[in-house]
């Protein structure tokens, strides 16, 4: 209220101060001459009456003042409810996908969210999300509204990605406090929805997982060829490990099973990886052990902090038994020693279950200490293109061309050199309408890598 309305008050209701005056007035002591001399300033001096009332006035509206603001914060308090949600959160980036879809919002900042999305017959499409960008929104859910703060700290960074430290707010009213945990799990299910029938990649990003790229669909595990039954009695041990929790936790023993997988480049080993990771509705989570700056601790710590129902693959793991090398721009380069990745395997603590693939194209590098049981437990050579293996190659490109097929796999035996399934399929691709021209051009396949 301003000084006007103050005066104004004041002259509508003239204040007077009511000081009983008694017969002690006319007293001669000191006090009665004290008393009336105020009684007489006040009643007919009208500057004096003027300040006191302006005094108890402003007294009363800073009263009135702070009353508002403790009552404005007890309501506060008692009837509005904050939620912060901090970007290290998953929750973080499926609530800003869930508002971006949600139909009642009002937004005025937006962001954008580019995200390649791959369809079920492998083609992708570019997609943009606008998601709420720092700044205030409103959302309506269920009647109720609820507004939205998402900030960015200009100080705080988060170290391990740079990347600056945000925060999303939502408040509403004490009584839809229940809300937040609807949103929150309806926000959960769109993402888990996105991931449907797919598989997601993470790689790691400083200390932590992250998702590559967009979930890829889920990779068949026909369209694997390995040799006579590898890929069943690999599906076979699995499924028997993931049966058999209650087992492991009875004796005591790490519930974790490690399986090596080694052979020559481009012999499927990864793929069939990714479409068993398929198969048992796992997602993936790859590190490479030759990754530069990839240390003991943080494969350590990425070991121990693997998202839910998620294969870990180590590729490459030779890479760890490589004595350190010094590098002309970095000097030594940091990689994983080889008691590193011992202890990191040794030291999964996880309650749920650990399936580990491992793969190498140089087995001999590898130290006996690493295939004991409970590091590796399973082993499986996966190499280059057998009979088997050629012949239904040929026929998953070409159905039903059992005479060009034949004619197929007596070229490649007559060439007399090892041919990788990677190359098989690079051919096939080449001819991918033409089998006639795979058998003719056959002979174009260069050498693999020599592998021992
Ligand atoms: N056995 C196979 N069946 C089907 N496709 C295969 C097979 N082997 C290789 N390919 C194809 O070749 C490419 C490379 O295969 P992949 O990366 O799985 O090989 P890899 O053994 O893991 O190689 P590296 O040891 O170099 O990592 C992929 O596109 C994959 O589809």
């Amino acid at each position: 209220m301003s000084d006007s309305d103050g005066i104004e008050a004041r002259e509508s209701k003239p204040l007077t101060v009511d000081i009983p005056i008694t017969s002690n007035n006319n007293d001669d002591s000191f006090k009665g001459k004290i008393k009336s001399l105020i009684n007489n300033a006040m009643e007919n001096n009208p500057y004096f009456a003027a300040g006191g009332g302006l005094m108890i006035l402003g007294t009363g509206l800073a009263l009135a003042k702070s009353g508002v603001a403790m009552g404005s914060s007890l309501l506060y308090r008692n009837l509005i409810v904050d939620l912060e949600i901090q970007s290290k959160d998953k929750s973080y980036s499926w609530f800003l996908t869930w508002m971006a879809k949600h139909p009642q919002r009002i937004s005025k900042h937006l962001a954008v969210k580019t995200q390649y999305v791959q369809h079920n017959n492998g083609s992708v499409t570019t997609k943009f999300d606008f998601v709420p960008g720092p700044g205030n929104h409103w959302i309506r859910y269920k009647g109720a509204f609820i507004y939205v703060k998402r900030e960015r700290s200009s100080r705080m960074v988060d170290l391990t990605n740079g990347s600056p430290f945000e925060t999303v707010s939502l408040t509403t009213l004490y009584r839809d406090r229940y809300l937040f945990n609807e949103i929150l799990t309806e926000a959960k299910e769109l993402a888990v929805k996105s991931s449907e029938g797919k598989t997601v990649l993470y790689t790691s990003f400083g200390p932590e997982w992250r998702p590559f790229g967009q979930p890829k669909a889920k990779r068949a595990i026909e369209s694997v060829i390995l040799d006579k039954n590898i890929k069943e009695d690999i599906l076979k041990d699995v499924n028997d490990f993931l049966r058999n929790g209650q087992w492991y936790s009875e004796r005591g023993i790490p519930y974790r099973r490690g399986y090596l997988l080694y052979g020559p480049p481009g012999s499927g080993k990864t793929s069939f990886i990714q479409a068993l990771a398929g198969a048992l509705d796992y997602n993936i989570c790859i590190l490479n052990l030759s990754e530069n700056n990839l240390t003991d601790d943080r494969l350590n710590h990425l070991m121990n902090n693997m998202p839910e129902r998620s294969v870990l693959l180590l590729e490459d793991i030779d890479a760890a038994f490589n004595k350190r090398t010094l590098n002309s721009e970095s000097g030594y380069q940091t990689s994983v020693t080889f008691s590193g990745l011992l202890n990191a395997l040794d030291g999964v603590t996880s309650s749920e279950e650990t399936i580990t693939f491992m793969t190498t194209n140089h087995p001999e590098k590898l130290d006996p200490a690493i295939l004991r049981p409970g590091r590796v437990d399973f082993k499986q050579f996966v190499g280059n293109a057998t009979e088997y293996q050629i012949k239904n190659m040929f026929l998953k490109f070409y159905p039903n061309e059992n005479t060009l097929c034949n004619e197929f796999m007596k070229k490649a035996a007559s060439l007399k050199k090892p041919i990788s399934t990677a190359q098989l399929q690079g051919l096939f691709v080449m001819n991918k309408d033409d089998p006639k021209a795979a058998v003719a051009t056959i002979n174009t396949i260069s050498d693999p890598i020599n592998f021992n």
